[in-house]
């Protein structure tokens, strides 16, 4: 029962439940990764089986493909798609301009691509994703296994000429072994603390050769869902302002309990 998930899962349930909301038949819609988007995925399968809700899911990893075929989702690929009214997904940060790192869970390539080939991208997120500058959590940039080291020093030489100082950069590794992306390439995690210029780095990032995209999202994201754990969501337009609801309120804990079964 949704009673007994954490608040932060509660949080990031609600926050889907709403995005999926905004799903109508026939459309082609980005399917992010993570686990807020994961929750989003069983929402509209829910909704395929239960409604007859028709759409198209572009999954952004092998792991969403998977768990979107499993719920029932129509799965097709981008290039099928073309392109897309809506893209749902994560963050592991955004701020107040809708600016965000993505990455956490190593499909920011895909996702860049999928969010960049949508009408509309709609983050769904707990409130401690939200952050007033950027950086705390490491920046991740993925890179090409051919010469990673030598692309590690550039981006180290880039760091120092913007003065980010005092940063680290890491390979993320997944146990004894580099961590191996969809795409095949690995991740070098920024450790910044803050980003001062983050318009800036993404465009420095992406012309060190080795580095195929960074983390950074900007000027992508259109819309930012936040849950929190009692329930309340915001949705949240930077034209249109903030629109509050309580998914939980009446009867919602009965109208979701399938799903967090
Ligand atoms: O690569 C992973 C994605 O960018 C995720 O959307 C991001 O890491 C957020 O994941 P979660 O919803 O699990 O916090």
């Amino acid at each position: 029962m949704i009673k007994d998930l954490s608040p932060i899962d509660k949080a990031k349930y609600v926050a889907a439940c709403r995005a999926a909301d905004l799903v109508q038949s026939g459309m082609r819609v980005g399917l992010g990764t993570g686990s807020t988007a994961a929750w989003l995925v069983r929402r509209l399968g829910e909704r395929v089986r239960d409604e007859g809700l028709s759409i198209k899911g572009v999954p952004t990893s092998t792991a969403t493909a998977q768990l979107a075929r499993e719920e029932g989702i129509e799965v097709i690929s981008l290039d099928q798609a073309g392109w897309l009214d809506l893209t749902i997904d994560g963050a592991d940060e955004f701020d107040g301009e809708f600016n965000l790192i993505k990455g956490g869970g190593a499909a920011l390539l895909q996702e860049k691509i999928v969010a960049t080939a949508s009408d509309q991208m709609v983050v769904i997120a707990d409130a401690g994703k939200e952050v007033e500058t950027l950086g705390a959590f490491p920046l991740p940039v993925e890179v090409i296994p051919f010469g990673w080291q030598t692309t590690r020093t550039l981006i180290e030489e880039a760091l120092d000429t913007m003065d980010v100082l005092g940063t680290s950069v890491t390979l993320r590794m997944n146990g004894e072994a580099p961590k191996v992306t969809d795409e095949g390439n690995h991740i070098l995690d920024l450790h910044l603390k803050r980003i001062g210029n983050a318009r800036q780095l993404a465009l420095v990032m992406n012309q060190i050769p080795g580095v195929v995209e960074n983390g950074l999202f900007i000027d992508i994201c259109d819309k930012v869902i936040v849950g929190h754990g009692d329930g309340r969501v915001e949705l949240r337009d930077l034209n249109e302002g903030t629109v509050l609801t309580n998914m939980l309120g009446e009867g919602g804990d009965n109208l979701f309990s399938d799903l967090a079964d």
